[in-house]
């Protein structure tokens, strides 16, 4: 069975490349830990974010500024630091310069047919500009001096979330394609998914986001859902042929040993499954300070790095962070995450097998299609198999047992490993009803109509959009939170699922999702990154982080509702 614990690697090491980028990526990121640590303990802890300091862009030699670094007693003064960041750095983000989309039109011709209601479109509008701002091109300076920036070059133009994230995020990519879309925005749309493609070109997989400090670990994966979107919405044959070998390389990734975990059933039937794996076993540096704290209630050496090992491959998950990655919901050091074997991360894989499988043939490749279409009937057994529960109509995570109890061949499945919490990420899997080839649907009628009846008496369907858990436990992946990505996956699926009694579930919380954004948007001018579905209008919290504002995923899920599911002239776009 596949070991959980990395071995330390380098940010850049863990990602392959040359030998002298490599150390110099090091030396830059040991630096600006350094910096961080030092500007902690000068600016004090209020309002401090400690990414800001891993994102500053050195406007001198690596070795100048660390020389010049105040030395950690006595603790640098407010002033001190102050002046040290403004003589050695440039601003953070100022290595991305504003990029206006050539493809952007202020009212493109087609948008959003269905909304006839006046103020949802004029405020579709105001959403759909936001792109605009969002949208920048890594400046050259970035591939001329490397060396002096943890923001990595990429080819094309580049769309990000906003606010603190100042760099192309790999999940976040497919709600803003899906909403470049909507916005008839297709270069744009392309190029944001063929710089995940450079990626892969790159480093062998999707990293987290685009900055040396995430080549440690990748983020769920939707690449093959992007180019089918793009594809589906462009025809464009060549693009397909572009992106398929990263797209077979990213699989294999994905299903990789650290990736892989065999589990026998109860018929001694031997299936795969992936979970989240991050070669990375120190502080991450964007939050350094905060893992270090965290880990400073742990003394033995071994069980640090464990803990962080767990922490960045629970950054890998995209739910960072969440009461579904911890043994004890209200203790961070007890993350398990490579311990768990994901129910969206499954459905993300199952998916890209199909969608290779279509790219396959698509470019006439039949064997590798074929080989593709037997990988995803397998891992649809596989989710069949060990995740889904028959009793609770929904499917659960899947806990392996963390005193390697792997016998010959895989773990042996016990019914008792299921998690039986309820998470948003239990519903997941409907989603694939929205994807299916027409053959065979992920969940048939009958099926998805259960799983719905579930959804309903969840707990997790709440005035402003469902929640991410039933568990508030101040994280911002748990109660009271919901996020856009997590609306979207459901909706879409129920649309899908057949049933009138679905699309009108869906419909619905379409509806408590838009109105919540938009009344939020009215009152802070702001489209959120997440947002506390207790209450309309509400924009989310908890976390480690300051709630940030921009924001791409939110952004291409609302235009996407409003193009899946219209918004009538009369009906109401506010808080009812
Ligand atoms: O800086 C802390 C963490 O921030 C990111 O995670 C959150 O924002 C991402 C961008 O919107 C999003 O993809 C992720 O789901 C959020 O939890 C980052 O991805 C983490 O790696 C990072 O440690």
């Amino acid at each position: 069975c596949a070991t959980t614990q990395m071995a330390p690697t380098t940010a850049a090491a863990a990602a392959g490349g040359e030998a002298n980028g490599n150390e110099a990526a090091s030396a830059l990121l040991e630096l600006l830990q350094r910096v961080q640590t030092e500007a902690l303990r000068a600016l004090g802890p209020d309002g401090f974010d400690p990414k800001l300091y891993v994102d500053l862009p050195l406007s001198t030699d690596e070795r100048a500024a660390a020389a010049a670094l105040p030395p950690p007693a006595p603790a640098p003064s407010r002033a001190e630091m102050e002046a040290y960041l403004a003589r050695y750095f440039a601003e953070a983000g100022s290595d991305l310069v504003a990029a206006d989309p050539p493809d952007f039109a202020p009212e493109p011709s087609g948008f959003l047919p269905r909304v006839g209601s006046p103020e949802a479109r004029a405020w579709a509008l105001e959403v759909h500009a936001l792109w605009k701002d969002l949208a920048r091109r890594v400046a050259p300076a970035v591939a001329e001096r490397p060396e002096r920036h943890t923001l990595l070059p990429l080819p094309g133009r580049v769309v990000v979330p906003g606010s603190r994230f100042r760099e192309v995020y790999y999940w976040d990519s497919y709600w803003v394609v899906r909403g470049l879309l909507v916005s008839k925005m297709y270069d744009t749309a392309k190029e944001v998914v063929l710089n995940l493609v450079y990626l892969v070109e790159t480093y062998g997989f999707v990293l987290n986001g685009a900055r040396s400090y995430y080549t440690n670990r990748s983020q769920p994966p939707l690449l093959s859902s992007m180019v089918l979107d793009v594809y589906g919405a462009t025809g464009d044959v060549e693009f397909v042929r572009r992106a398929f070998p990263s797209l077979l390389k990213e699989h294999s990734f994905w299903t990789s040993e650290v990736h892989n975990v065999p589990i026998r059933d109860n018929h001694g039937q031997v299936h795969n499954l992936s979970r989240y794996q991050a070669r990375w076993n120190k502080p991450r540096p964007e939050s350094a300070t905060i893992d270090e704290e965290l880990a400073s209630k742990i003394n033995c050496i071994a069980d640090k790095e464990k803990l962080y090992h767990q922490i960045a491959s629970t950054a890998e998950s995209g739910w960072d962070f969440s009461s579904r990655w911890m043994r004890n919901s209200t203790d961070m050091t007890t993350l398990a995450t490579t311990y768990i074997i994901p129910v969206d991360l499954n459905t993300f894989i199952f998916k890209m097998e199909r969608d290779i499988a279509a790219f396959a043939k698509l470019v006439g490749d039949n064997a590798t299609s074929e080989e593709f279409l037997k990988a995803s009937k397998a891992r649809h057994i596989a989710i069949d198999s060990i995740l889904w529960n028959s009793e609770m109509e929904q499917w659960l995570d899947y806990w392996l047992p963390t005193d390697g109890d792997c016998q010959q061949g895989g773990y042996q499945w016990k019914s008792d490993s299921q998690n039986r919490k309820i998470f948003a990420s239990n519903f997941i899997p409907l989603w694939l009803n929205a994807h299916h080839s027409g053959s065979v649907q992920f969940a048939d009628a009958a099926k998805s109509k259960r799983v719905m009846a579930s959804l309903q008496k969840s707990g997790l369907l709440c005035a402003a959009g469902i929640a991410t858990s039933l568990t508030n436990t101040s994280q911002q992946w748990d109660f009271p939170n919901g996020w856009a990505p997590v609306q979207h996956l459901i909706a879409e699926g129920l649309l899908h699922s057949g049933s009138e009694e679905a699309i009108k579930l869906a419909e619905d919380i379409a509806t408590r999702w838009v109105r919540t954004n938009y009344a939020a948007y009215k009152a802070t001018g702001a489209m959120h990154e997440k947002y506390d579905v207790e209450a309309c209008g509400k924009s989310g919290g908890g976390g480690e982080y300051k709630p940030q504002t921009g924001f791409g995923w939110s952004n291409g899920v609302v235009l996407s509702f409003l193009e899946e599911f219209g918004w009538p002239e009369h009906k109401e776009i506010g808080c009812t």
